[in-house]
């Protein structure tokens, strides 16, 4: 005897994902949409056949069913925010011999008139978070949090489940990576997530301050210390992070000088003021950032080996943006909601040209140049869509491609090609020459020329 299920299957599936009240969708493992049921089609104002097969970051606000999709952690009672309400997800991945192969999420708003209660409510409660939050920030300089970190990649993954591992005591972390990496962000992130978050973050840019006046930025004097000092003396900012976190930025531009004092701190735990006759206690826990080679800088007597054993405890290597093109579409999107939410101005998306661009560009200038050239773009686009003309000069490929001859350009697009594909699949060569339609001999002189 077939049982009910059995019988009425396509019908009962489709009574649960076409009821009235629930959203659902379903995305495969790229976080491509397979399916939409009319109540959230209708809720998003779009069309059925029109979301089929587009990425769900091209349709659904501040979604993260592609990042369940790949990680395949589930993700119960989210609060969303679309299309100006927030809304319930939950986001379940779906799992085929063993693999994730996809996400199913719902949306709830079961009960429209209650829900809207509710609703306010709670736009209510995050305003007064929004105003807490700013209070702290203005307090005590804090900005970003590691929801600020965006980004799915494994690389960004790891970083985030290493920081949350590493946050919580005082352990001295060093963060390396080149200009516009997030070494700031991380820093913001870790003294977020530590006991120290009630207290001071303190930013210093060693290579902005002036050789001279370093001493007394990080470490303040007293009244009459020197000739011109301020009636009352001045705190440094040693003195200004007691109890909290300073971050010494590009510690590897600090000279010698400072170094030793800095040094002094570490290990005894002490500040001096110039012009004080005694030292000062003090408990700060030292984040530093560089992005010059501080072993180099060592063998050539440029950088202290004793300090830096000493705040390299824990080492945090951030990736440039150039070897996680995954994160690409994702940072632009959040970048692009920044940028217009600031600016007013109604710029929705990204045309696929331009995001191809993205994919193709170097980036020297990490997320900071995406942003430039994002904000950028909003300003000069006469559409709702940016347009590869609204890029600026760099992004253009005559303009890439300027002081280069076409061999280096095939060679580096060649090689760039052959390193995405293995990092696709992830290292296995044979998988890798099917991705790329080259032979297998062909493939392993590659690797061998360009050094993969
Ligand atoms: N993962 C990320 N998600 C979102 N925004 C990011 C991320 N990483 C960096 N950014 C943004 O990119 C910009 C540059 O980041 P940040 O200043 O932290 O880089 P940095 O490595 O400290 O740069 P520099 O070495 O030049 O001081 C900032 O506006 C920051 O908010």
């Amino acid at each position: 005897m077939h049982s009910l299920n059995h019988i009425y299957k396509e019908e009962i599936f489709e009574t649960v994902f076409e009821n009235a009240y629930h959203c659902f969708v379903v995305v495969d493992g790229q976080g491509l949409i397979t399916y939409m049921n009319n109540t959230y089609c209708e809720f998003l104002g779009v069309d059925k056949k029109d979301v089929i097969g587009k990425h769900v970051t091209d349709v659904i606000e501040n979604t993260r069913m592609h990042i369940v999709a790949h990680s395949g952690e589930e993700e119960i009672a989210d609060l969303q925010y679309i299309r100006g309400n927030h809304m319930i997800a939950n986001r379940i991945p779906v799992r085929s011999g063993g693999m994730v192969v996809g996400a199913v999420g719902t949306v709830l708003f079961r009960d429209t008139k209650e829900w809207m209660k509710m609703n306010s409510h709670i736009k209510d409660l995050l305003l007064e978070l929004e105003h807490y939050r700013s209070q702290v920030k203005n307090q005590h300089g804090v900005i970003y949090s590691l929801h600020d970190l965006v980004g799915s990649s494994a690389q960004m993954n790891s970083l985030k489940n290493k920081i949350k591992k590493v946050s919580p005591g005082d352990v001295s972390i060093l963060l390396r990576g080149e200009s516009g990496t997030g070494k700031e962000l991380f820093a913001h992130s870790i003294h977020h997530l530590s006991e120290r978050n009630g207290k001071p973050f303190v930013k210093v840019n060693c290579a902005a301050i002036p050789e001279h006046l370093l001493e007394s930025e990080l470490f303040g004097y007293k009244e009459g210390a020197f000739t011109g000092a301020k009636k009352g003396g001045k705190l440094g900012k040693f003195q200004l992070a007691d109890g909290g976190t300073i971050f010494l930025d590009e510690i590897g531009d600090m000279p010698l000088s400072a170094q030793v004092k800095i040094l002094r701190v570490l290990q005894e735990g002490e500040v001096e003021a110039l012009g004080a006759v005694e030292s000062q206690k003090i408990d700060v826990r030292i984040i530093t950032a560089t992005n010059q080679p501080l072993e180099k800088l060592i063998e050539e007597d440029r950088f202290r080996e004793d300090l830096f054993y000493r705040i390299n405890v824990v080492q945090i290597q951030l990736p440039s943006l150039r070897d996680r093109p995954e994160d690409l579409r994702v940072l632009s999107k959040y970048i692009l909601h920044k940028v217009t939410g600031r600016t007013g101005k109604r710029v929705i998306d990204f045309d696929s040209n331009v995001l191809e661009r993205f994919m193709q560009y170097q980036w020297p200038g990490n997320i900071r140049e995406l942003e430039n050239v994002i904000e950028s773009a909003v300003h000069l686009t006469n559409t709702e869509v940016i347009q590869v003309e609204d890029l600026p000069d760099q992004m253009h490929p005559n303009s890439y491609g300027q002081n280069r001859s076409l061999k280096e350009i095939v060679e580096n697009t060649e090689k760039q090609a052959i390193e995405r594909a293995l990092k696709r699949v992830d290292g296995d060569k044979l998988e890798a020459t099917k991705l790329l339609g080259i032979g297998k001999s062909s493939l392993y002189e590659k690797i061998k020329k360009y050094r993969l």
